[in-house]
C-alpha cells in the first residue's frame, strides 16, 4: 500500500524531525527532489526555462530553492510573488544563482510564463485554504492558455488537501512532487485528477498509522487467497449469487462471469428459472439451487425482483454478503452490518444517504465514510478511483482503473469478484480492495487503451491475476 496522512499528522511529523535536525534541513531535501523531478520530466536543464508561482509560505519556500538548484544548473529561473511575502531565505538563494524576481506588478510576468518551458507551482501547500486569489488564477491561467506544463508542490494550490474535495479555482498540475508522504488530496478524486503522477520524495519523517491507503501491485501477492494442497472445492469458499431478474438477464451473466474469474471453488445461483438457464448456459460450472455458502453477492439487475424480508435475514446471518446495486435497497441503519459490504456508484450512494449525486461526486472520501458509519457495512464507492471505507474507519482507494471501465456491466463483474473474494474468506475490506484493484488491472488488459465490454474484463481477471501473483516485487 502507499499511504497519505492527515495536515495535522504531517505537521506533527515534521516538527518532531525539525527539532533533531538543523534548521532548514527539510526544506533543503524537499527541494532537492523537486529540482531533479523538474530536471528529469524536462530531459535537460542548461537553458531550461522555469517559472515559479510563488506564495506567503513554505510552499513558496521550496519553488524558490529548487529554483536556485536548477539555476546553478543553467536554468534560466524567473520567480513571480504572488505576495508581498515571501520565503526571504529561498529568494536570497535564488538571486544568489542567478535567478530573476518579478513582483506581481510586472508586466514582463506574462510573457515569462508564455515562453516557459514549466511553471512551478509554490503558490500554497498544506498551509492554503481551498481556492485561488484572482492574481494568482489570472497567472495560472496564462501557462494553461499556453499549454505550458505545470508541476505542483506538495499538491496542486487551491485543492482541499485533507478531503480531496476542489470547492473553488484550483491548480491542474501535469504532476506533483510531494514530500514526506502522501496526502489524501493525492488519491482521492476530484482533487486526485488534478495532481496528475505524483511523485515522492522521502525527508524521513516518521508517521503514524494512515488515514488512506492506496492499493498497489504487491498487496495482491500478499493478500489473494492462493489454494494450497489440502484446499477443495468447498474450502476454496462457496458464493451464493442472487441477481438478474426477467428484466435484466444478463446481469446474472456477467457478475457469474467475474465470481468465476475469483478464487472461489464454486457458485451457486438463486433466481429465476430462465435466468438461470441462461446463467447455466453460458457457465456450465454453476450449480442452480440453495445450499451452503461461504458468502452471498446480491443485487446486480435484481430489479423489482428483490425479496428485501430475505435479503435482511441473510444480512443478520453469519455469513458475509455484498450488496449491489437494486439490492441496496435492503440496507437498513439499524447497525451491526459487519460483515457486509455496499458496492454503490455515486448515484446510489447518494440515494442510500438522501442527498444529491453530485453532492457525494464532490465529496467522495466524507459520503463513503458516511454510510460506512451510518449504516456499519463496508461502502466501496464506485468511480474513477474507487474510494473504500470500513466502519472502523479505515480507507482504502483503488486508482488503476481505465476510463473504457465506464460501461454497462462492469459494476456486475465487480460484484461478482469482490463476492468471489468475500467467499474465499477475506475481509470485506480486503474482499473490496483487492476486487476494485483486479477489476482495474483486468479492464487495463481488456482495453490496452481502446473500448471494451464487460464480459471481456471478467474474461482477463484470470490473467490479471497471474501477473500480479507472479510478479517479482523487489524488496
Ligand atoms: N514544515 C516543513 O518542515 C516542511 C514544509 N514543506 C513545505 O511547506 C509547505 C507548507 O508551508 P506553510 O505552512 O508555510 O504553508 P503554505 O505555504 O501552504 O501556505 C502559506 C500561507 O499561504 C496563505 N494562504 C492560505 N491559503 C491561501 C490561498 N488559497 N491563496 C493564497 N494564499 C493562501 C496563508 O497565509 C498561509 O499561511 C508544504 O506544503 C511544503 O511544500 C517542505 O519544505 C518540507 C518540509
Ligand atoms: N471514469 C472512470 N474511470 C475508471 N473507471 C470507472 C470510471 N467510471 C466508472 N468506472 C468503473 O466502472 C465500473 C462501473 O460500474 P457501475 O457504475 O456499477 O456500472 P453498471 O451498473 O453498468 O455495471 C465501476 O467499477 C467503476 O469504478
Ligand atoms: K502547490
Amino acid at each position: 500500500m502507499r499511504h497519505a496522512h492527515t495536515v495535522e499528522q504531517v505537521r506533527a511529523a515534521e516538527a518532531d524531525l525539525m527539532a533533531r535536525l538543523p534548521e532548514g534541513t527539510l526544506m533543503q531535501r524537499a527541494a532537492s527532489g523537486l529540482a531533479v523531478a523538474i530536471s528529469n520530466y524536462l530531459g535537460h536543464t542548461y537553458g531550461a526555462r522555469v517559472v515559479l508561482l510563488v506564495g506567503s509560505g513554505d510552499n513558496g519556500g521550496d519553488a524558490l530553492y529548487a529554483g536556485a538548484q536548477l539555476a546553478r544548473r543553467g536554468a534560466q529561473v524567473t520567480a513571480i510573488l504572488l505576495s508581498d511575502k515571501a520565503h526571504d531565505a529561498g529568494i536570497a538563494a535564488l538571486t544568489a544563482a542567478g535567478g530573476r524576481i518579478h513582483p506581481l506588478a510586472s508586466s514582463a510576468k506574462g510573457a515569462a510564463i508564455a515562453s516557459a518551458d514549466i511553471v512551478v507551482d509554490g503558490i500554497v501547500g498544506i498551509g492554503g485554504r481551498p481556492g485561488l486569489k484572482p492574481e494568482a488564477q489570472a497567472v495560472v491561467q496564462v501557462a494553461v492558455d499556453h499549454d505550458v506544463p505545470i508541476v505542483a508542490v506538495d499538491m496542486p494550490s487551491g485543492v482541499d488537501v485533507d478531503s480531496g474535495e476542489t470547492p473553488a479555482e484550483h491548480v491542474k498540475a501535469a504532476f506533483t512532487v510531494t514530500f514526506g508522504t502522501h496526502k489524501i488530496c493525492h488519491f482521492v478524486d476530484p482533487a486526485a485528477a488534478a495532481c496528475g503522477p505524483v511523485h515522492l520524495i522521502d525527508i524521513g519523517l516518521e508517521l503514524p498509522a494512515p488515514a488512506v491507503s492506496a492499493i498497489q501491485d504487491a498487496d495482491i501477492r500478499e493478500r489473494y487467497p492462493v489454494p494450497h494442497g489440502e484446499s477443495d472445492k468447498y474450502s476454496r469458499g462457496v458464493l451464493g449469487l442472487m441477481a438478474g431478474s426477467s428484466q435484466y438477464p444478463g446481469a446474472a451473466v456477467i457478475a457469474t462471469s467475474g465470481a468465476l474469474a475469483g478464487p472461489i471453488g464454486m457458485l451457486r445461483y438463486l433466481g429465476p428459472d430462465e435466468v438461470a438457464t441462461a446463467v447455466r448456459a453460458a457457465h456450465p460450472e454453476i450449480v442452480a439451487g440453495e445450499g451452503r455458502v461461504q458468502a452471498w453477492a446480491i443485487g446486480s439487475g435484481l430489479g423489482d425482483e428483490l425479496e428485501v424480508d430475505k435479503v435482511r435475514e441473510l444480512l443478520n446471518a453469519e455469513e458475509p454478503v455484498l450488496l449491489d446495486a437494486d439490492g441496496l435497497k435492503a440496507l437498513d441503519d439499524s447497525g451491526d452490518h459487519i460483515g457486509v459490504l455496499a458496492t454503490p456508484h455515486a448515484g446510489e450512494l447518494a440515494r442510500l444517504l438522501g442527498v444529491e449525486r453530485s453532492t457525494v461526486e464532490a465529496e467522495r472520501l466524507k459520503h463513503a465514510k458516511l454510510a460506512a458509519e451510518r449504516f456499519d457495512v463496508t461502502v466501496l464507492l464506485k468511480g474513477a478511483t474507487t474510494v473504500i471505507a470500513a466502519p472502523d474507519g479505515q480507507v482504502r482507494v483503488s486508482s488503476n482503473a481505465t476510463p473504457w471501465l465506464a460501461t454497462a456491466g462492469a459494476g456486475d463483474v465487480l460484484a461478482g469478484l469482490c463476492g468471489s473474494l468475500l467467499a474465499a474468506g477475506l475481509t470485506p475490506l480486503d474482499a473490496a480492495s483487492l476486487g476494485a484493484y483486479l477489476h482495474g488491472a483486468a479492464a487495463q488488459l481488456a482495453s490496452a487503451s481502446g473500448p471494451l465490454t464487460a464480459m471481456q474484463v471478467a474474461k482477463k481477471i484470470p490473467e490479471a491475476t497471474r501477473l500480479l501473483l507472479d510478479q517479482d516485487i523487489p524488496g
